[in-house]
């Protein structure tokens, strides 16, 4: 074996998402209760990336944070973004005991206290930290078809629009118990600098508000038409990884 220039070479990776199997996950009483503080006055834009939208925050100062739980020190919220599946049967990223469910949230906060920029909090294990939410299939979400009602102006890849006084807390469910782990980025660059936060509880959301989600497109505007009809990553292994679970 060659000199190793990166961690993976020596180490098994570190890659997400995984699956959960609840009888494996080891109970950690010195995991906190989150802190989440989230200032709708800080939302500022809806934007289509291509593979998925992202609601946008300010994190230029701690407006909105995460802190507690596993972490160390407080994590700037900087966007969500949702992980959904061709159809209702799959869409989500992490799976539970074998369960797939229609799409995933992803709330993505860094660690400013440690590190000058959200690009350089990436190159480092305890850069960011990742709510993730399940979404299951139920009534329809208000919150959620306040995003849509939007995405009209963001239909094709690279647009983007004002959006601003979200609520994302309303999209958070009452049980705030959760899983942890150490995982990565699950599209490209895929780096291993994320802090796994999986709340154990999922929020709804309608078949209907679904089939918008699919209806973005990731084609830019003078290219034909192409739609986003899944963008949720393949799970990956676990290796030696051991998920905590902040409740018995
Ligand atoms: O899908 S997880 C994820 C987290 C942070 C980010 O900047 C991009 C991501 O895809
Ligand atoms: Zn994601």
């Amino acid at each position: 074996m060659g000199v190793s220039t990166s961690r993976n070479e020596h180490c098994r990776p570190l890659q997400s998402p995984i699956t959960i199997c609840t009888k494996k996950v080891k109970y950690d009483s010195c995991l906190k209760p989150l802190y989440i503080y989230y200032d709708p006055k800080s939302t500022r834009r809806l934007v289509n990336l291509g593979h998925c939208f992202n609601v946008e925050y300010d994190d230029t100062s701690d407006r909105s944070v995460l802190g507690e739980g596993p972490l160390i020190g407080y994590y700037r919220l900087r966007q969500f973004h949702f992980h959904w599946g061709s159809s209702d049967k799959d869409g989500s990223e992490h799976v539970i005991d074998g369960q797939e469910y229609p799409a995933e949230l992803h709330i993505v906060h860094w660690n400013a206290q440690k590190y000058p920029s959200f690009n350089e909090a990436m190159k480092h294990p305890d850069g960011l930290a990742v709510i993730g939410v399940l979404l299951k299939i139920g009534e329809p979400n208000p919150a959620i078809q306040n995003i849509i009602d939007n995405l009209d102006q963001v239909k094709t890849k690279d647009k983007e629009c004002p959006f601003t006084q979200f609520n994302l807390s309303s999209l958070l469910p009452n049980d705030r118990n959760y899983w942890t782990y150490q995982g990565s980025l699950t599209t490209s660059p895929y780096l291993e600098c994320v802090t796994w936060i999986i709340l154990q509880e999922a929020i709804p959301i309608s078949s209907d508000q679904l089939h918008h989600f699919r209806g973005l497109l990731c084609s830019s505007e003078n290219e034909d038409p192409s739609f986003i009809l899944e963008n949720h990553r393949a799970l990956q292994p676990l290796a030696a990884r051991v998920i905590r679970s902040s409740c018995k």
